[in-house]
């Protein structure tokens, strides 16, 4: 979602910037896009007039064909880049009124591919909130649930991961970035969901902690799988950096549009997925039981 390796241009502080500073992070803090247009570059625009309300404490998905324009959107949430019209307001201020620190320090992301530092496990969570005291990191990560699997580590918090060193699959990754979340306790929690498949128990259990730590904070998901956001307060549909449709995950069926369309297809090729699934499964019972 954030390619640091792309060049763009610099988002500076206002001389007078305020600071974004909600008293009770863990309600979260309300958003609002308005108008909001934006181009990488000025002959090919890519958001063409967004407007949405998220109040505060509740859950936004966003869904959409690739390049379509979700992670743009969350892009400019997290104000890597400034919007070219209209604005975007947390708890009510323009964010091009507040630090960028500030900002930021109320968002947490858990991005589709964690990076993972050459250095400990516990430095890894602890980028959430730098100097944050050993005992905080242990409760995130048991929130994340990795707590366990970290004490089977060789140096258990201590083990260096990494490209140099334990190399951690998929789901641990995701559970680092979720106890970097925990830890960080921001008021916006902002997703960008995997695309590449984790196992369904996994990605399951996954979504059982993520659930529990966007609880009562303010989410904005991009979401692949339509099933993980069935529950979300709201949905908008993104296509060519327009909102084509919004409502609950019901009200979209009902519509009958885009939204119904993907979520067939989607229900179509899981079924597939399973029945061809289901039969590998019944024989490997069939051999293990035998
Ligand atoms: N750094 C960039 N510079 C120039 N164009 C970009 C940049 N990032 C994205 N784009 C273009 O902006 C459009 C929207 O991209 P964006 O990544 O927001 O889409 P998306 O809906 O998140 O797609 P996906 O589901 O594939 O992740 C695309 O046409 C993309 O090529």
């Amino acid at each position: 979602m954030f390619d640091l390796l792309h060049l763009k241009p610099e988002v500076k502080d206002k001389p007078d910037a305020r600071s974004l500073a909600p008293e009770h992070p863990e309600r979260g803090c309300a958003i609002e896009f308005r108008d909001v247009t934006f181009a990488y570059s000025p002959e090919r625009p890519v958001l063409k007039g967004i407007s949405f309300s998220v109040p505060a404490g509740s859950t936004l998905a966003v869904v959409g064909p690739t390049g379509s324009g979700k992670s743009t959107l969350m892009r400019l949430l997290f104000r890597f880049y400034e919007v070219g019209g209209g604005a975007i307001r947390v708890d009510g201020m323009d964010i091009r009124d507040l630090t960028q620190d500030s900002l930021r320090r109320q968002m947490a992301v858990v991005p589709q591919d964690t990076v993972l530092f050459n250095d400990t496990i516990a430095y890894n969570i602890e980028y959430g909130a730098p100097g944050a005291p050993r005992v905080d990191v242990e409760r995130a990560a048991e929130a994340a649930e990795i707590h366990k699997s970290i004490l089977t580590f060789p140096k258990q918090y201590d083990t260096v991961v990494g490209e140099r060193g334990l190399k951690l699959s998929g789901g641990e990754k995701q559970r680092v970035a979720i106890a970097r979340a925990i830890l960080k306790n921001p008021a916006i929690m902002l997703l960008d969901e995997a695309t590449s498949a984790l196992d369904t128990a996994t990605e399951r259990s996954i979504q059982g902690s993520l659930s529990r730590v966007c609880q009562g904070r303010t989410t904005v998901s991009i979401a692949h799988r339509l099933s993980t956001i069935v529950g979300a307060d709201q949905i908008i549909v993104l296509q060519d950096g327009l909102i084509v449709e919004r409502g609950s995950h019901g009200s979209l069926l009902e519509q009958g549009g885009l939204y119904a369309e993907m979520w067939h297809r989607q229900l179509e090729a899981e079924e597939e997925a399973r029945t061809g699934a289901g039969a590998k499964e019944d024989s490997e019972d069939a051999v293990t039981s035998a």
